[in-house]
């Protein structure tokens, strides 16, 4: 029988430094997750025995008929430890020892990662934690030996947890899979992940009952080499309570220990330094991972893939070529459930200072060094810093009423009864922001987010400046910016990024239209899209911190928003009221036009 032993990369390149390796700690290296074979180039040797090895810039891996793996930092190139491994394995001698002889890391199947889910039993734990965890643990992305495990006050069996979980898992589907192939395994491996989830009810503020969580964690990590991962998907007021228990009572002896702290980090600049501050009093920064689950987005993260692996943009990325930028959030649902949370925040703090600014950060930010997490931190902090902190002119503020269409009745937002009835907290607010460096002068960036409008989307809209003497000029008529070239990121739902263009219409006349060069990824890719938790979770596991935003990015953000903020809450600006389900209120309009700027989203050919 041939034995295919075959080469290949990591389906992220190994010329790509964040090619996805695991980096712990205490050493050990456990690889998780292969790419396809259809994509490695086989070699076919005379031997009895099937090994894959993969390929990454940190280490090799080969992957035995017995499923286990093996890792060593030798070269490729260097096939010595292959052909030994190889011909271990064909005289009959165990895989472990195989890899012993040929010089393969030894402890690398020894370790395992403990995954707490702190505030198990709630929405974001249900909604998106444990089926991201699920869709790694499908794609064969969690490490060999892993262990889930929920903590939350409320009293739950592990079956009951299991039960919970069960009611979110779905398997993903690959369009190149033929029914019934696709989901053969589906519930063999459902029933396979919920077997290594486990439930342990405490407070968040007992030590003691973290001590029991560690001791649980023990018994399931069997003696090996403990990583352990919290995901603190608790209300802030909780967060250091839960830290501080975590750390000083089941924090791991000999591996690492990083904690996913969920948004809001503060309300300003104070409180939010305030949280930094107490959080490093437990953990050390590098083991402090800030979420912002929009970095973990397709589109977001492939902004700069399109930037700095493209010749075509990167020349046209400035105040030279760019006219305006626009970054579009709209939600066609209110706070429906979260408006105790949302009141004591609004859109502002929600959605732009975070999402949206780290969206701009990364199109505006400089070449960075490399693609490492420090470098491209780096740049984003460089023009959070060269921006000018928000005022009050630079902004508008808008709430949604109560609207009736089609008989149907929609609530307002003090409707809600978790929200006081005079609440004057914006859902919906636009804003023109400025970077002061030499790239991006007088370009506004303008943001828009709201909830309870007509439509669900995330967007980046670029658009481009009139050509100089335009020979068609005249084939456009008087409104020059309907010519203009625009590009969009279609960041959900359905996405895709497309390139506005003026064209000839065939026939024997000179009409122009505007079409789309269009890169729609349904089409385009089979693939369904991870969601953005898969992504950070799995960067969390490898310690990649490259998407997850640093204390002095964080600092950066607030100083942009806190003024405007206390200035709004101080002289308690009303809002401009907008009827549910609406395009919001008028004045962004205005605002945008103080800048001479169009919102594209609203123009009749998007
Ligand atoms: N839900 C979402 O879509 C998003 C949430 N987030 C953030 O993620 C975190 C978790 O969100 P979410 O799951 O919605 O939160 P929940 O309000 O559902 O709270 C999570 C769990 O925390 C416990 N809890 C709730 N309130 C308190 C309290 N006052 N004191 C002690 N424990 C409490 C409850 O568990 P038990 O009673 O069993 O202990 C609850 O199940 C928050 O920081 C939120 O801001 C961020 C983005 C989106
Ligand atoms: O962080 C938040 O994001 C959600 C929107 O996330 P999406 O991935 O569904 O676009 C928003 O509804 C929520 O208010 C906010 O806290």
């Amino acid at each position: 029988m041939a034995t295919v032993f075959s080469s290949s990369t990591t389906h992220y390149g190994s010329s790509v430094p964040y090619s996805r390796s695991s980096s712990s700690l205490n050493g050990h290296h456990q690889r998780i997750g292969f790419s396809s074979s259809s994509s490695f180039q086989e070699r076919v040797l005379p031997a009895k025995v099937s090994l894959q090895y993969v390929r990454n810039s940190h280490q090799n891996m080969v992957l035995m008929q017995d499923g286990a793996v093996a890792t060593t930092a030798t070269p490729v190139g260097n096939e010595t430890p292959f052909k030994k491994l190889k011909e271990g394995l064909l005289s009959g001698t165990s895989s472990e020892e195989c890899k012993n002889a040929a010089g393969f890391d030894a402890n690398e199947n020894e370790s395992t990662v403990s995954i707490t889910v702190v505030g198990a039993s709630g929405d974001l734990a249900k909604k998106k934690i444990f089926p991201a965890l699920f869709a790694l643990y499908y794609e064969g992305c969690l490490p060999e030996h892993f262990t889930i495990c929920g903590y939350a006050r409320s009293k739950m069996t592990d079956a009951e947890l299991r039960n919970m979980v069960s009611r979110t898992l779905t398997c993903r589907i690959d369009k190149r899979q033929v029914w019934p192939f696709l989901l053969l395994n589906c519930d063999e491996k459902m029933e396979q992940f919920l077997n290594r989830c486990f439930y342990h009810s405490g407070q968040y503020d007992s030590e003691k009952n973290f001590s029991d969580l560690d001791k649980k964690l023990k018994q399931h990590e069997g003696g090996r080499v403990c990583n352990r991962l919290f995901y603190l998907s608790i209300p802030p007021n909780i967060f250091i309570d839960a830290v501080k228990c975590a750390s000083m009572s089941a924090s791991s002896g000999n591996g690492w220990t990083r904690v996913i702290v969920e948004k809001p980090f503060g309300r300003d600049s104070e409180s939010s330094a305030a949280l930094t501050k107490s959080l490093k009093q437990y953990l050390a920064e590098d083991q402090i991972f800030r979420i912002d689950h929009y970095l973990g987005k397709e589109l977001v993260e492939n902004l700069s893939v399109l930037r700095f692996s493209n010749l075509i943009f990167e020349p046209l990325w400035s105040r030279q070529y760019i006219r305006n930028v626009q970054l579009i959030f709209s939600e066609d649902f209110g706070t429906e459930g979260r408006g105790g949370y949302f009141d004591n925040y609004g859109i502002i703090r929600d959605i732009m200072q975070n999402h949206l600014l780290q969206i701009l950060a990364l199109f505006a930010m400089e070449t960075p060094v490399s693609l490492d997490a420090e470098d491209i931190r780096n740049e984003k902090v460089k023009v959070l810093r060269s921006m000018r902190p928000l005022q009050l002119e630079d902004v508008v503020v808008g709430q949604y009423k109560s609207h009736t269409k089609g008989g149907v009745t929609y609530p307002a937002y003090t409707d809600d009864k978790t929200v006081p009835k005079d609440s004057l907290t914006p859902t919906f607010a636009a804003a023109a922001l400025f970077i002061n460096n030499a790239r991006w002068d007088g370009v506004p960036f303008l943001m828009k987010a709201g909830k309870a409008l007509h439509t669900k989307s995330a967007e980046i809209r670029v658009q481009f400046r009139h050509v100089p003497g335009n020979l068609y000029n005249r084939n456009f008529g008087t409104d020059l910016d309907r010519a203009t070239n625009e590009l969009v990121i279609r960041v959900q739902p359905d996405e895709a990024i497309y390139l506005k263009i003026n064209n000839k219409v065939p026939g024997l006349g000179m009409r122009l239209d505007r079409s789309n060069l269009n890169l729609h990824y349904a089409a385009r890719y089979s693939k369904e899209i991870p969601d953005a938790y898969e992504r950070l979770l799995l960067d969390a596991i490898e310690g990649e911190r490259r998407l997850f935003i640093r204390s002095d990015e964080l600092d950066a953000a607030w100083s942009l928003f806190t003024p405007l903020l206390k200035e709004l809450e101080e002289k308690k600006i009303i809002p401009e009221y907008y009827p549910y389900g609406s395009r919001g209120p008028v004045g962004a309009h205005y605002l945008a036009a103080r800048y001479k700027v169009r919102w594209g989203d609203i123009s009749l050919e998007q």
